[in-house]
């Protein structure tokens, strides 16, 4: 009997190391002397870099550096080596993320990525050959001025002089000077990893869909949208690259968009990247049963989250697998889930609790619905029986 084991994250609570870990010990109750591979994923926002780091035996770098509003801070990314590849892992929540802001302090006019170039910069100068650049989660709309003025780009007023940092300076922005561009950038592939596709502008731009999450109001989001269209056309006539509308470019407020401008990177969804690094394709041969999950499973989910790409992967010549889901909680509309692959989806929480509570034992809920299952598929075939 084999299991493979390939939950994302549940953010708050588990690292998705932790949360293969635990369906190994529920299913391993039922099923003692069964193969366990576990395959720690996710979908290229938070999390990434941890699961990729815990997939391929890599290790964390800390680095001093600047949060969304300059102030120093130590932040983590990642490093893989193989045959081809010296990665750096980039996650944009890590130094440029919403968790470092209080609510009062929310204010995307302001926030600055800076702090991810900072990252870059430190990874270029370990030897990178490779930069994933995992989105989500940011606490900006800058679409990477920030990133790039740390890695050597000036974004200057009719003055000559820098404009400032943040999405509301963007509206001044008049020429880009890229004399003293990191010339390192130009070696070194970069990789940026989303699951969402919304554009640099517009209606379902970055400004529109993600700023007021980020603390705009409704007259700021406005500006932000202006600003970043403004942005991409000085971009367009500096780097010669029209990235208002690339699928994906509004991705962490524009960050994605400022990357494919400056870099020759290429987007891909985040949970086939992953999956493509942690050789979940070689892994899921002949699994007699795919567990994956997350914190939340609903309509989103089919959009390219972690499950739905898993799922996918261990159909994939391999029709007789079953792949199930365990998650914190069921929302509205996983139907389609149904006809990608997935059998069966569980909810591990065993009451009406607190979010709080929940988090606190998600550990051991997970692995008590790990072990349950575990008991259904044994009463379910005598050949499983061991
Ligand atoms: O960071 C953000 O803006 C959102 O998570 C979408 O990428």
């Amino acid at each position: 009997m084999k299991f493979v084991l390939a939950p994302d994250s549940f953010k708050g609570s588990l690292t998705a190391k932790q949360a293969a870990s635990a369906m190994q010990r529920g299913l391993s109750r039922i099923f003692p002397s069964a193969e366990f591979i576990q395959v720690p994923m996710a979908d290229g926002g938070a999390g990434t870099a941890q699961s990729l780091v815990d997939a391929r035996h890599g290790e964390f770098i800390t680095a001093e550096v600047n949060d969304p509003l300059m102030h120093t801070i130590s932040a983590r990314y990642g490093l893989i080596k193989d045959s081809h590849y010296f990665t750096g892992i980039i996650e944009v929540a890590e130094a440029s993320g919403l968790g470092y802001l209080n609510d009062d302090d929310r204010n995307p006019l302001i926030t600055t990525t800076y702090g991810t170039g900072q990252l870059v910069k430190d990874a270029l100068d370990k030897g990178v050959n490779r930069i994933i650049i995992a989105i989500g989660g940011s606490a900006t709309n800058d679409g990477g001025a920030g990133m790039f003025e740390a890695l050597g780009v000036r974004f200057l007023d009719s003055k000559g002089n820098p404009i400032p940092r943040g999405g509301g300076g963007l509206g001044g922005l008049v020429s880009i000077d890229m004399s003293n561009i990191d010339p390192r950038l130009a070696d070194v592939e970069f990789v940026i990893a989303t699951d969402v596709a919304n554009p640099m502008v517009g209606e379902y731009g970055a400004s529109a869909v993600f700023a007021p999450n980020k603390g705009a109001t409704p007259e700021m989001v406005e500006t932000l949208d202006q600003n970043l269209t403004h942005y991409a056309d000085v971009l367009q006539r500096f780097t010669g690259k029209d990235i208002k509308d690339m699928p994906g470019s509004g991705s962490s407020g524009g960050l994605a968009g400022g990357v494919m401008a400056f870099t020759n990177a290429h987007i891909v969804r985040g949970v086939d990247l992953v999956a493509k690094v942690a050789k979940l394709d070689e892994k899921v041969v002949g699994a007699d049963y795919t567990f994956t999950g997350e914190g939340m499973v609903d309509y989103q989910t089919q959009y390219g989250k972690t499950p739905l790409g898993v799922a996918i992967e261990a159909n994939k010549g391999n029709p007789d697998t079953h792949v199930i889901i365990v998650t914190g909680g069921i929302g509205d509309g996983i139907d389609e889930l149904y006809n990608v692959g997935v059998d069966a989806i569980f909810s591990m929480t065993p009451g009406a609790m607190s979010l709080d509570k929940a988090m606190q034992d998600a550990a051991i809920n997970l692995e008590r619905t790990t072990e349950n299952i575990g008991r259904l598929i044994k009463v379910d075939g005598e050949k499983y029986r061991e």
